[in-house]
């Protein structure tokens, strides 16, 4: 029978019992871990109106696309920050709020927290966000002190979200809230873990909607809420007439829960935004959606374009004439003093007049976003840690694709390889460091994909900004060209040989994206005509003039000569400071699946889900959380004391890294385990506090480590006491034990175990899977063990396997110099699944044992 056929046989047994499909909380319990049995347990979840699965380290949220009552009340909230142990409670993202904040208090590092919320247009992201953000305003809320200023922060931080979505959100094909920017928020705690305020930074705001909206698509949802929610008196004051239809209002019939002006007003009231301003404010939009009716005749060839009659209002609080030859003319320099006039054609005139509108939106929303700040923004002195929540747009693949798709696209990449980084990649070299045995997991490392994009001199970025810094009109063709010369060798970069318009494709982790080149060097370029800036400056609109006041340098002509920031280099390097950010803290990822593409309420399409799972690698993320593994190895040779010492320090280090992580991914399969026997730990030695067994153990790492120092120096005259330490440690429980009950159950030892000097029990709190070194005496002691249990061991070749334990295998080593190691590996199943009818609930299993020759 070839594996593959008893994968398959394993796949269907383990569906086969359909009931209790959607009981794995956590889906490194399933077993085998195969995209089809993930696929079948989240399926069956949904079913049963379970959203929220554990895969690991990782939390996958699905969507029900319909409110679900009570499931994220105060109530609930209150429950998962006051339970003792909230990882035993049904997945929630509350948990993974909670854990943060426990992580903050317990002040291991890295203290700060982020939490990145990925998944595609539509998945929930935003939504989960929101869900954050009022959990830490509800816990971490510090109304009982000094009640104004707190709950004012705790109000401005969730008023914020409307005001930005009002600005920054528009309904897409692909989700009717669709948030058109990035943004990282960091909650800011001060030493007691109390709110005290919030800042934000954005990305990346899809400004060309302003001018330009997808058939069946919409402009930003404070236009919308404009049209439809302001009163007579509030139409005359922004000069927005009652019947006027706006051209860049398309779809405006579609009623959405998001038209609601009163909210965002109530927000921006709320964050300090004065009458004034707020007035100010929407008479720039209402000019802006003017702006967007203003067509232009052309009377000849060699005059300029005329406005249209009703064009001609206050457009803008601006002289309508300089309006008019800003947009219709050309200011070409030659040097300092040489200006030439020249008439724009009827297009030209209409992308200056798309470019206005956008320049003034996407200034307009970057001050909105200063001014959130400002209202948010604790006193560097008054906060000392922070929880950040990182919600970005989604993988984005449409029909045609562009400069958008692809800094979207590269974000994911970037966020897809921190992921990998810092979970996948980091275990696996471990192991091998580490010198541990290990059947690796194949994942999509992205590395090459980012060079693709990335690399300098030759990487898709590179190539396009030198394509813009040259002095001529881009050409796509051109630039095609240029591409397939440095990159066609690049397994990531191909061309689909048949299609006429100029392109690229780019094979990303979550699929090949197909980019038009057309467009995309003036989009990089993003130029805005000096002449229209110096015009913003004289509006006699207060705001608008503040919005361009610091541009006087670009007004005079400067600004062509000065090196310009393309809109990729702004790009790279903001998304390069949210990197760093996230480097320095400890991640949190929470994967949002989108379940049908029609956005409808429980439906559960089964092709779309898998497509996300594998794009986003669940499965093998599943893979490593279910096999992570902590082992000693000690090796005891008599001959090579130094070794050993240098050997132990290690261990403890390696066991108080992976203790620390354990601490961070607590609601894993061990989180039971760990908890209990880390507190009969804590309590043999009269710590109470969860978090202070960190600086214990921390504490203790550190004296071993000073003492092996010490040792080293030394001549190591202690060294035969350690060595009958040794001698004494190899499972003494564990003999009787296994003889009484007849099967390996380590987790049913009773009292944790010293292994050289550490309790077994905490190592065994620190991983699924133990891998204890034994002396030739401990060997001596398995081997009875093994005859105990009837397993079948072949002197001479070392290798057993056997089926004494329902699942698998795990193994025991003989090491070369006589020295043993003994693997026990955890089951994915709980001990009740193992052994039904006994009352073990939550405890898992140690049903695997392998003998092998080393
Ligand atoms: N947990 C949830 N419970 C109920 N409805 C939800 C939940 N999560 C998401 N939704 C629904 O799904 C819609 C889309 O979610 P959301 O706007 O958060 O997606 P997104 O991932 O942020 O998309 P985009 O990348 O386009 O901004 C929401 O407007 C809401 O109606």
């Amino acid at each position: 029978m070839s594996l593959n056929d008893s994968l398959e046989g394993d796949v269907r047994d383990f569906l086969v019992n359909e009931a209790e499909l959607h009981t794995y909380d956590d889906l490194t319990k399933v077993n085998p871990v195969t995209p089809t049995t993930v696929l079948k347990c989240l399926q069956a979840r949904y079913s049963a109106r379970v959203f929220y699965t554990h895969a690991g380290c990782t939390l996958v949220a699905l969507n029900p696309f319909q409110p679900i009552p009570h499931l994220y009340s105060l109530d609930v909230m209150r429950e998962y920050h006051s339970a003792p142990q909230p990882q035993d409670f049904k997945p929630h993202i509350f948990i993974v709020a909670e854990e943060a904040y426990r992580n903050v208090q317990g002040q291991v590092e890295p203290v700060d927290q982020s939490l990145v919320v990925s998944g595609e247009s539509g998945a929930g992201k935003t939504w989960t966000s929101r869900c954050l953000m009022k959990y830490y305003a509800t816990v971490a809320a510090s109304s009982h002190k000094c009640q104004d200023t707190v709950e004012r922060i705790e109000r401005r931080v969730l008023d914020s979200n409307p005001v930005m979505e009002a600005f920054g959100n528009a309904c897409t094909l692909r989700n009717n809230n669709s948030s058109r920017f990035g943004k990282y928020i960091q909650l800011q705690l001060n030493s007691s873990q109390l709110l005290v305020g919030a800042s934000v930074q954005t990305y990346l705001l899809e400004k060309t909607r302003v001018a330009f909206q997808a058939p069946n698509e919409r402009n930003f949802h404070i236009f919308y809420q404009m049209m439809k929610g302001a009163t007579e008196k509030q139409r005359q004051e922004w000069e927005m007439p009652y019947n006027q239809k706006f051209s860049w209002l398309p779809n405006a019939d579609k009623t959405l829960e998001e038209d609601r002006l009163q909210e965002t007003a109530e927000a921006m009231i709320s964050l300090g935004i004065d009458t004034d301003k707020r007035t100010q404010i929407f008479r720039v939009l209402a000019s802006i959606l003017q702006l967007g009716n203003v067509n232009f005749s052309l009377a000849s060839e060699s005059q300029p374009c005329d406005l249209d009659e009703e064009s001609k209002a206050t457009l803008l609080q601006v002289p309508v004439d300089e309006l008019q030859d800003c947009l219709t003319v050309r200011t070409l320099r030659a040097g300092k003093q040489n200006v030439l006039l020249k008439p724009c054609s009827q297009s030209e005139c209409v992308i200056r007049r798309d470019c206005l509108a956008k320049v003034i939106y996407a200034q307009l929303f970057e001050w909105l976003v200063t001014f959130i700040n400002n209202s948010m923004c604790s006193d560097n002195s008054k906060w000392c840690n922070f929880i950040g929540l990182l919600d970005v747009y989604g993988f984005e693949c449409f029909l045609l694709n562009n400069l958008e798709q692809l800094c979207i696209n590269y974000a994911n990449e970037k966020l897809q390889q921190h992921f990998v980084a810092h979970y996948l990649k980091a275990q696996q070299e471990e192991y091998v460091a580490e010198g541990l045995e290990w059947s690796f997991v194949r994942y999509q490392d992205n590395q090459s994909c980012l060079d693709l994009i990335e690399g300098s001199p030759t990487g898709i970025l590179s190539l396009l900004n030198e394509e813009c810094r040259l002095n001529r009109a881009s050409d796509a063709k051109q630039f095609r060209v240029r591409l397939e010369k440095e990159l066609s060798g690049n397994t990531r970069m191909s061309w689909d040989k048949f299609s006429k318009q100029p392109h690229f494709i780019v094979a990303h982790y979550a699929g090949r994206v197909s980019y038009q080149i057309e467009g995309m060097m003036e989009k990089n370029k993003d130029p805005v005509p000096p002449e229209l800036l110096s015009l913003l400056q004289k509006s006699k609109n207060p705001l608008l003039q503040s919005l361009f006041a610091a541009s006087d340098a670009e007004g005079n002509g400067s600004r062509a000569q000065s090196k310009v920031v393309t809109v990729v280099s702004k790009f790279k390097n903001s998304l390069e400071s949210l990197m760093k950010i996230l480097h320095g803290t400890t991640p949190h990822y929470t994967r949002c699946i989108k379940p049908n593409p029609d956005c409808r309420p429980l439906t559960f399409k089964k092709e779309e889900v898998i497509t996300q799972l594998e794009a986003c690698g669940i499965v093998e993320t599943i893979h490593i959380s279910a096999a992570d593994c902590c082992y000693f190895t000690l090796e005891l040779l008599e001959e090579q004391r130094d070794r050993v010492r240098s050997q132990k320090a290690f261990c403890i280090q390696c066991c108080w890294r992976r203790y620390q992580r354990r601490q961070r991914a607590i609601r894993t399969q061990s989180a039971t385990l760990i908890q209990a026997v880390v507190r009969a730990w804590l309590v043999r030695r009269e710590v109470r506090r969860w978090h202070k067994a960190a600086s214990v153990i921390q504490a203790r790492w550190r004296s071993w480590r000073a003492q092996m120092d010490a040792l080293a120096e030394a001549e190591l005259d202690n060294a035969e006491d350690l060595l009958e330490e040794e001698e004494s440690c190899s499972l003494p429980a564990l003999d009787p034990l296994l003889k009484e009950r007849g099967s390996v159950q380590l987790s049913s030892i009773p009292e944790p175990v010293a292994v050289h000097g550490w309790p077994l029990g905490l190592a065994m709190a620190s991983a699924p899977n133990i891998t204890v070194a034994l002396t030739a005496t401990g060997f001596q002691k398995v081997m009875s063990l093994m005859a105990t249990l009837k397993i079948p061991f072949r002197h001479g070749e070392y290798k057993v396997e056997t089926n004494q334990f329902d699942q698998g295998v795990a193994s025991i080593r003989a090491q070369p110099r006589g020295s043993v190691k003994l693997h026990l590996r955890r089951s994915p199943l709980r001990y009740a699944d193992m052994h039904p009818g006994q009352n073990a609930d939550g405890v898992t299993g140690f049903n695997q044992i392998l003998l092998e020759k080393t």
